[in-house]
């Protein structure tokens, strides 16, 4: 087991976090987080006695562009890294193999990588309530399983990832949230928005150009005033019902 990991994610409702952290226990002793998802995230640089777990959500097959900027922020020195890409019951498309570039770019090693599952941010029924305890073991599992690889030497993932490269373009609709009056203008939401799309002085007012519709703003509001329009996650309900009566494995790429 290493003594220390750093986990590096990006995780706007949490998902993702807790995820990467039960994958994280099996591995190390002790446990450092960098959070990408604030938004004044700083600059880091690790060398190759450390280990670090980068681990993102999928947004429509991809990871989350701002995250895929916040990485150029990080640098390893042939670090070893374990990749994971977090996506919610319908499909993780080319995003594990993008996180995985990005991070050999900047100077780390992947060793292992994964696709895991964890709630759908906007859909809950997918993949609801996941991580759960059997993911928990299965994850501790996979920790064993790296750690065993690592010890032997082996240093490549020798295992094809899936994905495409050019990677796929994802032509998101527009899903800004719309808030009611319940909102008391604490400001928490535009507080704790990743990319600042909230207005301080009019939390109401989100810049349509610059939320990534992470759903931070909605899991977070203490009123309950933020949501999506009722007809946009009703259609988005229906588009995504094929992948709600399934639970889909996690996988490990080694
Ligand atoms: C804008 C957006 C796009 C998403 N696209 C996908 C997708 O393409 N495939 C998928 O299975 N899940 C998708 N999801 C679900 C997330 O990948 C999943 O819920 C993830 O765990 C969210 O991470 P978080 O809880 O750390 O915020 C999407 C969620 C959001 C908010």
């Amino acid at each position: 087991m290493f003594s220390t990991i750093t986990i590096v994610t990006f995780s706007p409702t949490g998902g993702t976090r807790k995820a990467a952290v039960f994958l994280a226990k099996g591995l190390a002793r002790q446990i450092r987080e960098a959070d990408l998802s604030l938004p004044e995230a700083q600059p880091l640089n690790f060398t190759r006695e450390d280990l670090i777990l980068f681990a993102g959500p999928v947004y429509g097959g991809r990871i989350p562009s701002c995250m895929a900027e916040k990485l150029k922020n990080i640098r390893g020195n042939q670090t070893p890294a374990v990749v994971a890409a977090v996506y919610g019951n319908r499909a993780y498309e080319d995003a594990l193999l993008e996180l995985h570039d990005i991070v050999l770019e900047q100077g780390f090693k992947p060793i292992a990588a994964a696709a895991l599952l964890a709630e759908h941010s906007i859909i809950h029924k997918l993949a609801a309530h996941r991580p759960d305890v059997q993911d928990q073991a299965c994850l501790a599992e996979f920790s064993k399983r790296i750690l065993m690889k690592w010890e032997s030497g082996q240093r490549d993932i020798t295992s094809a990832i899936p994905g495409s490269r050019p990677y796929k373009v994802w032509n998101s609709v527009p899903k800004i949230p719309v808030v009611s009056d319940a909102c008391s203008r604490c400001g928490l939401c535009a507080q704790k928005c990743p990319v600042q799309a909230i207005s301080k002085v009019s939390p109401g007012d989100t810049d349509p150009q610059k939320c990534i519709q992470c759903m931070r703003c909605v899991s977070i509001c203490p009123a309950h005033a933020r949501s999506l329009p009722a007809q946009v996650l009703a259609a988005l309900g229906e588009h995504l019902q094929p992948f709600a009566g399934l639970r889909r494995d996690n996988a490990l790429y080694l």
